[in-house]
């Protein structure tokens, strides 16, 4: 794969290779079965390492001519140009104008990358050791709240990436967490998610971490004002003194942010603060200060290994060949999947419980990057862009939606992922129950590939008006990962394999994928509508015939 300079964005769809699959697409007739009946070395050949990642793709819709014009796909749209443009620290978040440098968050401290005339490696673990002096403060107890007691919870106010990154990790890591140290996390401005987060907890125990890229973020900031006056009435009616309350903020809040100046006019001590750059977008920021909450979790040492694997995805993805590429091949696999066969959505299917926010934090990943109709130069997109990323841990799904996914008529391309040792290994007595999980795993993406005939229905007894029913028509494509296990290091593996294929995702589509423009208006309009809600007569005059009618029920039925 080439990775000379490129006129980048390319209409994909005026590319050769384009061309190629499209009439490959026309004749598709995939046939899995066959596919491994006849070619012994299918899954050996499909079947790549990435890290401590053992990723099959021999179960996706996919052979080795096809795989070849995928490849070439990438080489003409420049996909190679694009990954190093990346890693160089150049603006490749055009719209607005920055670099997109989370690759440089994992760098090795003895490594080295100027951007803009700056040495970030070296701002990173200037600002990492300070998270790691504040994590071991409040982990040993040092750090101590106005009241003089130690902190025995840690709330992270947040939303988007200021959440989803550090509760999907702290969550997935939770054989790795301190013992005395609960975590906890308030992202919705709907203010039930304060009141049941805050309902047990002692404030002066209790200490904050506001996280905001921007320090601009409604939901937050409301929830940090909220925490703020919970805090010092908590210590007030516990009969704190007046100087012990005016300490309480200093003593219980700190902040991650770029907007350092805004955590001060909040009232944080720029002591407290932690900062990050505008090169790291919220969606890609876990591995940031924003990752503070996890680091006091699980500890620097943990914290650093899961930098370590993040880094060693990334290192994977800048320097294997194309067709060993994991999260290229994964890319251009979603790519033919969307574009060509129809996929509007994708699953992503842990079978570890751990991981059960990961769907979660890659629907931000995935779709607030790849979710745009433009491309990077403003032309319209002419390819379909940005599936729908959802899951649920198995078993649990199988039980409820994988019924579509079976025998439903749009293809939903699934990723099954899995580790071989649990945390928490038990038996029922007799059976390993970690292995009677894993046969799940192992039977479900053999029932999607290989299907059952209705020869194979019929053989066993059934009705001839059932059998159309109880056909399974295989050819229904996944990729199974499987990890030894979810260590701090594997799962950082598994973020950084997310964003590569994001990314590789939109370099294809020719969009920029680190911008999210569309989540701008909705924002703009509540502003405009909340004086309506709150009872302006002229705010509610000007709102649509609909939405007028909609804010006046709400008046009607809200009780004061
Ligand atoms: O960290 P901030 O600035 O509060 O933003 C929170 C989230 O809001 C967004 O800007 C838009 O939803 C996300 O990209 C971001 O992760």
């Amino acid at each position: 794969m080439s990775s000379a300079p490129h006129v980048w964005p390319v209409d994909p769809t005026s590319t050769a290779a384009w061309s190629r699959l499209r009439d490959r697409a026309g004749a598709f007739e995939p046939d899995l079965r066959g596919w491994f009946a006849t070619d012994a070395g299918r899954a050996e050949r499909l079947s790549f390492s990435a890290g401590d990642l053992f990723v099959d793709l021999s179960k996706a819709l996919v052979d080795a001519p096809l795989l070849e014009d995928l490849l070439a796909l990438a080489d003409e749209v420049g996909v190679a140009a694009r990954r190093d443009a990346m890693f160089r620290g150049e603006h490749i978040n055009t719209t607005e104008d920055r670099a997109v440098l989370h690759t440089a968050l994992r760098l090795p401290e003895t490594a080295s990358l100027e951007v803009d005339g700056q040495d970030v490696v070296a701002d990173v673990h200037a600002v990492l050791r300070r998270v790691y002096a504040f994590a071991e403060s409040v982990r040993s107890g040092e750090w101590r709240g106005a009241t003089g007691e130690r902190i025995r919870t840690v709330v992270n106010i947040g939303i988007g990436g200021s959440d989803l990154g550090p509760v999907m990790a702290y969550e997935a890591l939770a054989a790795y967490r301190h013992p005395a140290i609960e975590c906890r996390f308030i992202s919705n401005i709907d203010p039930t998610d304060a009141a049941a987060t805050l309902a047990d907890l002692d404030p002066a125990t209790t200490l904050f971490i506001v996280a905001s890229k921007t320090f601009g973020t409604l939901e937050t900031l409301t929830n940090a004002r909220l925490c703020r006056q919970w805090l010092l009435d908590g210590l007030r009616s516990a009969g704190a003194d007046a100087s012990v309350v005016d300490d309480a903020v200093a003593r219980h809040f700190v902040a991650v942010s770029t907007a350092l100046d805004k955590v001060a006019d909040f009232g944080i001590d720029p002591d407290n603060a932690f900062g990050f750059w505008d090169w790291v977008g919220g969606r890609y920021s876990v591995s940031s200060a924003i990752g503070t909450s996890l680091v006091v979790a699980i500890g620097p040492e943990r914290f650093a290994e899961f930098l370590d694997g993040l880094h060693t995805i990334d290192e994977h993805f800048r320097t294997a060949p194309p067709a060993e590429n994991v999260p290229l091949l994964m890319g251009l696999l979603n790519v033919w999947y969307t574009d060509f066969l129809g996929a509007a959505t994708h699953a992503v299917l842990p079978y570890a419980q751990l991981l059960h926010r990961f769907p979660a934090y890659l629907q931000q990943l995935t779709m607030e990057s790849n979710g745009k109709g433009v491309r990077a130069d403003g032309t319209p997109l002419t390819a379909g862009t940005g599936e729908v990323f959802w899951g649920e841990p198995g078993t649990n799904g199988q039980h409820a939606f994988y019924q579509l996914i079976h025998q439903g008529t749009r293809i939903i391309p699934a990723d099954f992922i899995a580790v071989a040792n649990p945390a928490y290994p038990l038996t029922d007595g007799d059976t390993d129950v970690h292995e009677v999980f894993l046969a799940n795993f192992f039977a479900q993406t053999k029932a999607l590939a290989f299907g059952k005939t209705a020869d194979e229905v019929r053989a066993e007894g059934t009705a001839e008006d059932v059998v159309p029913a109880r056909v399974f028509t295989g050819n229904r494509p996944s990729t199974s990962i499987l990890a030894p296990e979810l260590s701090p290091s594997v799962l950082g593996q598994l973020i950084a394999l997310y964003e590569h294929i994001t990314f590789t995702q939109g370099v294809v589509w020719g969009i920029d994928s680190f911008d999210q423009w569309g989540v701008e208006l909705g924002k703009q309009l509540a502003q405009q509508v909340l004086p309506a809600v709150t009872g302006d007569a002229e705010a509610l005059a000007d709102q649509d015939a609909s939405t007028r009618s909609l804010i006046e029920r709400y008046r009607a039925e809200r009780r004061s």
